[in-house]
């Protein structure tokens, strides 16, 4: 067998990315479909086109092991960054390369509000690639972590009936129950209260040590000093620093206390 290297595996090597969203009908003037068809048709663009440049050539590399903190005021580009990584937005320019397929986790990951609790758990197993058979082995496993049942057989009601805070938490339950290679967290640990907090933070570590690379976007500093090792602060778009976490959350504390 091979001996242990301490070389480290890049995860995702983000290179010089632009990310400009193109936002229709901005204007004051209505836009009709016919409209519409005969710009497609001409190949012009719509009078009305803004272009917001979210992100402005970023470049970082992380590796595996790594758990990584993107910090930055509102609008700044964290979320922006983390679907374009998720291969959610195209980059206008620059190249975003990645070991395996990262998993985006926002709060706002689709689940379907109409169907039980029960049901969104099979869904986003099937939907994340486990078969059914690992599914029904970890469905307890995810049910517990959720902390869900523990008032009551809620996960065999519509999700709809379930306050924000659950319906984060089973959203991150089911995500976490499986090992991800890259790992996106979109401010999800914020939503849960603070023993699920404790909980889902040591998942973290967890899923860290099983190889991926993690990526926690947070408003709250505590959270990304208790789980990262390393954090990328963003404003405007740019990457302002990036370093240990004491370092960058010390700059960052410093610049919002102005
Ligand atoms: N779908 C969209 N269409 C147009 N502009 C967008 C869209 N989503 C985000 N933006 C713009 O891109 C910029 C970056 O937004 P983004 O959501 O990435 O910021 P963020 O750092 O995640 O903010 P927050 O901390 O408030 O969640 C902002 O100026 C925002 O207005």
């Amino acid at each position: 067998m091979a001996e242990q290297t301490e070389t480290r595996v890049p995860t995702v090597i983000v290179d010089d990315v632009h990310i400009v969203y193109r936002v229709h009908g901005a204007g004051n003037s209505k836009g009709s479909a016919t409209a519409a068809l005969g710009r497609i048709i001409s190949r012009k663009s719509s009078p009305n086109v803004r272009l917001v440049h979210a992100v402005r050539g970023v470049s970082f590399t992380t590796y595996r092991g790594e758990a990584v903190g993107l910090i930055g005021s509102n609008g700044s580009g964290k979320s922006t960054m983390l679907r374009a990584i998720a291969g959610l937005l195209p980059p206008e320019s620059g190249r975003v390369y990645t070991d395996g397929q990262p998993s985006l986790l926002g709060v706002n990951a689709a689940l379907m509000n109409d169907l039980t609790g029960e049901r969104n758990v099979i869904l986003g197993g099937l939907a994340m690639g486990m078969s059914q058979e690992e599914i029904r082995e970890r469905y307890q496993g995810i049910v517990d972590f959720s902390g869900i049942n523990e008032k009551g057989d809620f996960i065999s009601l519509p999700m709809r009936t379930y306050s924000s805070g659950m319906a984060a938490r089973l959203r991150f339950s089911i995500a976490a129950a499986k090992n991800h290679d890259v790992l996106m967290i979109d401010e999800a640990l914020a939503t849960g209260d603070r023993s699920f907090q404790r909980r889902s933070e040591a998942r973290i570590r967890e899923l860290r040590k099983e190889a991926g690379t993690v990526f926690l976007v947070s408003h709250n500093n505590k959270s990304i000093r208790d789980t990262c090792d390393r954090v990328l602060w963003l404003e405007k778009g740019e990457l302002l620093m990036d370093g240990p976490t004491d370092d960058v959350l010390k700059a960052y504390e410093e610049a919002s206390n102005k």
